[in-house]
């Protein structure tokens, strides 16, 4: 018999009760809670074997694991079906874990209470999302994969890493108890591979019991009961196993290896979707995800995980990257358009539209009044086939070594999480959606510098039309996006950078959106905090009550008190809302975009989504230089050579 099935007889030695079949005919219940017993026990045990697969973070496992691809939450499901779960903290109350037998709550419609403990709140019945993925997998003799985080301490064993890939599990029951108040469902899992011991058993315990003495007759059954408040199981049901099934097969392998399927000989291997999802390095079985530009190298964690020691693993794997040709990510048949035509778009703001001045660029100028400006120079053909322009350029980003990486962002929901795109930056430090490492200009590659002669070219261009004096860029974020990557809304700072900044497209087609932040769209954040100053931009919500409030305000015809207290009658029973992109570009090889406005970026926010495999953007700035740790300044000089200074042809 497994160790673990007698320690649970042991769970209730604690404090003798002996256990009962319940009415329902498989629970019964004791004084003691198994989950609460456990907690109280210092989890060193040491575990039988390895997990085939671990993971430091809970995004490696997601960009790794075809399986489990939920950011969020303990259950996996797609298509109506469950296809993995994690067990971490909160596992709920009777919670139970041994070799081969998971009981678990069903996640959802639950909140934390102050002591950090997650109580239910809402019913669930047969209609929840989650119960009815389960009891699809049940149906559907789907098998689960099962993964088992640290947080977990339930189970009696020390698992080795902070996310640990159990097995494949076959779903046995689903049902439904009512604690505190409230009904939720509980999921029993079996593992479906009864004749190899688990790795997470305690070391060294005796192998699983042959197949004769197994129980597969005895199928306990389950119903809705009201669940007492203490409670551990039947030994029968937990002893139980569903007969053997061959026809029981899981759909995705539980270790995938994507690495025996990428074809290096293929010219877009490298940068087709599936080439930047995580593999399971062959050495150490970690989940790796891909961060470097040509491929996956096992202890390359820039962020060091908190208790564990440093990683040593010395497996890597870099892609032979073939250059991928301008044909294969721009569909249309001359391959860079001559001259887009303008695609009226009422949901959006239309451009002021100038062939002259900047030909044989196109201009398009969106002004937004009072924050600032957005100009957009289309390329065309004979733009981008001349010598060093942007289909060259295009070619040369990929031959070079530019250094680029995905890095985690700094805020995310689920740590560790890497941006959906690659980054390198040259000149002055600087910080956008993450920090990333700077390199000197005098480190940088030629077309780098010629990139940067374009931006400068058109930053001042498109500030002379504006009358204004623009700063020379000093630093460049250079962007790669593989297919389906993508930057999502963000800003591009307010206070270290100079009003302008200028992005040079090259590759693949791709769609840039503009949209009013939150705040400022709705005149409040979403904790309720007024703006301090509410600049009331055009198609606001409330537009014409929060600028009415604001003029009687500066004329004194109300105090500030009142102001408030009007406002908060305004913005009453009005839930916060996302504004919709005001203006959208569509970005093409060789175009170039220059937004400039020291509000800009306060007020507004932009993303960009690529529609094709193969995709850069090199974004100019000017960084102040007091925002810059002396030492790195130097990094931002540069000097143009003749070849690199851009005209506009
Ligand atoms: O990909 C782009 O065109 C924009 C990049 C961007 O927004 C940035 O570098 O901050
Ligand atoms: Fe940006």
């Amino acid at each position: 018999m497994p160790a673990k099935r007698k320690r649970a007889i042991r769970a209730n030695e604690a404090k003798p009760v002996k256990a009962r079949r319940t009415s329902g005919g498989g629970i019964a219940r004791s004084e003691v809670s198994e989950s609460a017993l456990v907690t109280a026990r210092k989890l060193t045990i040491p575990v039988d074997g390895e997990p085939p697969a671990w993971a430091n973070y809970r995004s490696e496992l997601g960009d790794t694991l075809p399986w489990f691809r939920a950011v969020q939450g303990g259950i996996y499901h797609k298509d109506g079906l469950c296809w993995g779960v994690l067990l971490d903290a909160d596992s709920g109350d009777r919670c139970y874990i041994d070799e081969e037998v998971i009981i678990t709550r069903i996640g959802g419609g639950c909140t934390k209470d102050k002591d950090g403990k997650l109580t239910r709140v809402k019913n669930q019945d047969t209609n929840d999302t989650m119960v009815k993925s389960l009891l699809n997998s049940m149906e559907q003799k789907l098998p689960v994969g099962i993964i088992i985080g640290q947080g977990n301490t339930v189970l009696e064993t020390k698992v080795p890493h902070p996310f640990n890939v159990m097995a494949y599990f076959r779903v046995s029951h689903v049902w439904f108890e009512r604690c505190d108040g409230k009904i939720g469902a509980k999921v029993r899992f079996e593992k479906l591979d009864l004749t190899s011991k688990s790795w997470w058993a305690v070391k060294g315990s005796s192998p699983p019991p042959p197949r004769e003495e197994r129980d597969f007759k005895n199928r306990p059954e389950v119903e809705r009961l009201e669940a007492p408040a203490i409670l551990t199981y039947d030994q029968r049901f937990l002893d139980y196993r569903l007969h053997p099934d061959d026809t029981v097969q899981p759909h995705h392998s539980l270790i995938p290896d994507l690495l025996s399927t990428l074809n290096e000989d293929d010219s877009d291997v490298s940068t087709i979707r599936v080439a930047w999802k995580g593999v399971v390095c062959p050495q150490c079985r970690k989940c790796i995800s891909r961060k470097l530009w040509r491929g996956w190298k096992c202890s390359d964690d820039t962020t060091p995980t908190p208790g564990h020691p440093h990683h040593t693993c010395t497996f890597q794997k870099m892609l032979r990257m073939h250059p991928v040709p301008l044909r294969s990510v721009i569909d249309s048949l001359e391959i860079s358009p001559q001259k887009r035509a303008l695609i009226p778009d009422k949901t959006v703001m239309t451009p002021h539209v100038d062939d002259v001045s900047l030909a044989p660029y196109r201009m398009l100028v969106y002004t937004l009044p009072g924050v600032g400006h957005i100009t957009h120079l289309v390329s065309n053909r004979t733009i981008n086939s001349r010598p060093d322009g942007p289909d060259i350029m295009f070619q040369q980003l990929q031959q070079v070594e530019l250094g680029l990486r995905r890095f985690p962002l700094d805020q995310s929901v689920v740590d560790g999480t890497l941006t959906a795109h690659f980054a390198v930056n040259y000149g002055m430090p600087y910080k956008y959606v993450v920090s990333v490492k700077s390199k000197g200009f005098n480190e940088a590659p030629k077309v780098i510098l010629r990139a940067l002669g374009r931006l400068k070219w058109a930053t001042e261009k498109a500030l002379d039309r504006a009358r204004d004096i623009a700063r020379a860029p000093n630093e460049m974020l250079v962007l790669g996006y593989f297919e389906g990557m993508k930057i999502g809304y963000h800003d591009d700072g307010e206070s270290s950078l100079g009003p302008t900044i200028a992005t040079l497209s090259l590759g693949a087609q791709s769609t840039m959106l503009i949209r009013m932040k939150s705040v400022y769209f709705n005149g409040r954040s979403k904790n309720n905090i007024f703006l301090a100053e509410d600049p009331v931009l055009p198609g606001c919500a409330f537009e014409i009550e929060r600028q009415n409030l604001k003029t009687r305000m500066h004329n004194r015809d109300i105090t500030h008190e009142i102001y408030d207290k009007e406002l908060k009658e305004v913005l009453k029973g009005h839930k916060c809302s996302v504004a919709k992109p005001c203006i959208k570009l569509q970005l093409n090889h060789g175009d170039l975009v220059v937004m400039h406005g020291e509000n800009l970026q306060k007020y507004y926010e932009h993303s960009v989504i690529p529609e094709n495999k193969l995709r850069f953007a090199l974004t100019a700035r000017h960084i102040k230089a007091d925002h810059v740790d002396p030492k790195d300044i130097r990094k931002g000089n540069f000097t143009l050579s003749g070849d690199q200074v851009y005209n506009g042809h």
